[in-house]
């Protein structure tokens, strides 16, 4: 019997391959950074084949770590930065146009011409998404009308249109020679162009965003088999499950009961709350979106919070100010002072996402005074994630009526003590981390376990699930009040920035 499942997590950072054993324990780790492409202000795009080519890579690499043969892996789940847009040619195998990245922000003329015309939460009740950059619909609109012939090709069902989850299957299943077309349902639900009750495109955002439907590729379960490997870095294995990163994390967290609620600190910060069966269209700024759907088993439905920029201004910091060389060096900076100094740090780089929803809103830096030095901003860089997830948490316990009891965290940022301890005590609930730390991966690697009967059912995974560490809250009320009102007056000044 196969002893591991492989799951690739291609991140918005890096790209990695990650072999898990039955109980969920990481075996081996193959990782490599890609080119982060800023062609103009607010607009950030990808080289689609570097990452494939990173993808064999990192696959190679954890397999030479661990020697495993591929009849040592008996499946491969696949979960990727969602919303990311890549158009390819069927025939070449080669992309159109770099990756519009989630976080580009040149659709902002296309949403401002389709809020005219009937406001920002026209397409809610069908998408569960408000009118916004970050979702792929206007993205691939955007590339047909901007890269000549793409409009042609796609029509005639030569170019074709996926996200990263999309792309890596097309190519890990044959590419030119009969590449497999597929996406699932979370990442199909990021679109903007799936309808949430029938997980099908719908006719009309089609229309509406003239989109061709030859391009689009088939909606399908989170965990199937879609197709086999047959690149020689994994040759005959099953490609088993596919997740959008956050709905991954969802399940390596094991939040499968409505009501369970995780948080994920890496580029961006996704916030995600199991709703069940039960569609529940937003009141408060947070997006519907699809949990996850196992087979035949009912569509799960999920609630999120995305918030753009959290370990993105870390990165911020390290590579365009440069006041600190590594991620991890800014606790330490952060360390060197008491508290933020009266300075508060909003990023908001590509407007503000949820429970905003600003599309005008630029970064801003606010308070500041001849007294704050490096290390209040770099206090201020970390308390604006923990700031960010309180009004996410604020909107969602409105929208459910669940006061969350406490919160599941992974993701980069997590190795960050004094960020997770700052959340603790500005939710006033406690932060627990799990034992394993990749729980998108693991979430990936649960979906295509499940089809192949690697695991056998969610009572499984249930058990790998443990705690590694939890933050208590420990600031007064007063304290905590007192900071917070800070934060919401220092939002306000980031709005209305872009004309
Ligand atoms: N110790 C740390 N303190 C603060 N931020 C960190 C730390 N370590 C990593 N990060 C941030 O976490 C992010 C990477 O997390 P990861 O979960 O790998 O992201 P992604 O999946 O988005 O590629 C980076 O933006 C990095 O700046
Ligand atoms: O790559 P991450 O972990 O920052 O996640 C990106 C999200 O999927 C964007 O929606």
């Amino acid at each position: 019997m196969s002893k591991y499942i492989a799951a690739i997590d291609q991140g918005t950072t890096s790209t990695r391959c990650i072999l898990f054993d039955r109980q969920g324990n990481i075996v081996s780790v193959g990782q490599k950074e890609h080119e982060q492409i800023y062609p103009k202000p607010g607009w950030v795009e990808h080289n689609p084949d570097e990452i494939w080519k990173n993808t064999l890579e990192v696959i190679a690499l954890a397999r030479i770590k661990v020697s495993v043969t591929s009849a040592d892996i008996a499946a491969v789940g696949i979960t990727n930065q969602r919303e990311t847009t890549v158009a390819w040619n069927r025939r070449t195998g080669k992309a159109y146009h770099n990756a519009l990245v989630w976080q580009d922000t040149r659709t902002g003329d296309m949403v401002a011409q389709f809020e005219k015309d009937g406001g920002i939460d026209r397409f809610r009740p069908v998408t569960g998404l408000p009118l916004a950059t970050y979702f792929s619909g206007l993205k691939l609109r955007w590339l047909l009308q901007n890269v000549p012939g793409l409009r042609k090709d796609a029509e005639k069902g030569e170019a074709l249109f996926g996200n990263m989850d999309t792309f890596l299957i097309w190519n890990l299943t044959g590419g030119v020679k009969g590449g497999i077309h597929v996406t699932d349902v979370t990442n199909a639900s990021r679109t903007q162009l799936m309808n949430l009750h029938t997980l099908e495109w719908d006719e009309d955002m089609l229309r509406t965003f003239e989109i061709p439907r030859a391009m689009l590729p088939a909606i399908k379960s989170s965990s199937e088999v879609y197709g086999t490997v047959t690149s020689e870095v994994l040759p005959g294995v099953p490609i088993a499950g596919a997740l959008g990163d956050q709905h991954a994390a969802l399940v390596g967290q094991a939040c499968f009961e409505p009501g369970m609620a995780k948080n994920t600190y890496g580029t961006g910060c996704f916030l995600v709350m199991n709703t069940g069966s039960e569609l529940r269209i937003s009141e408060k700024g947070l997006l519907t979106t699809i949990a996850y759907k196992f087979g035949d088993q009912p569509v799960q439905y999920a609630l999120e919070g995305s918030i753009a920029i959290a370990g993105a201004l870390v990165q911020w910091v390290r590579d365009n100010l440069g006041i600190i060389e590594k991620s991890s060096d800014i606790e330490p900076l952060a360390q060197t002072v008491e508290d933020n100094g009266g300075a508060y740090f909003v990023p908001a780089f590509s407007g503000l996402y949820a429970p905003y929803w600003r599309n005008d809103a630029r970064g801003v830096i606010a308070g500041l005074t001849r007294y704050v030095t490096k290390g209040h901003i770099a206090r201020a860089v970390l308390e604006a994630t923990a700031y960010q997830t309180v009004d996410v948490v604020n909107a969602m316990e409105q929208d459910s009526g669940i006061k969350l009891a406490s919160l599941r965290v992974d993701g980069g940022m997590v190795a960050n003590q004094m960020l997770m301890q700052f959340q603790a005590d500005m939710l006033d609930t406690t932060v627990v981390a799990p034992a394993v730390a990749e729980t998108t991966a693991l979430g990936a690697a649960y979906a295509a376990g499940l089809a192949v009967g690697y695991w056998a059912d969610l009572a499984d995974l249930r058990k790998n699930w443990a705690v590694a560490q939890t933050w208590e809250p420990v600031m007064e009320s007063p304290q905590r009040d007192a900071l917070y009102k800070g934060w919401q007056k220092a939002i306000t000044k980031s709005f209305g920035w872009e004309e």
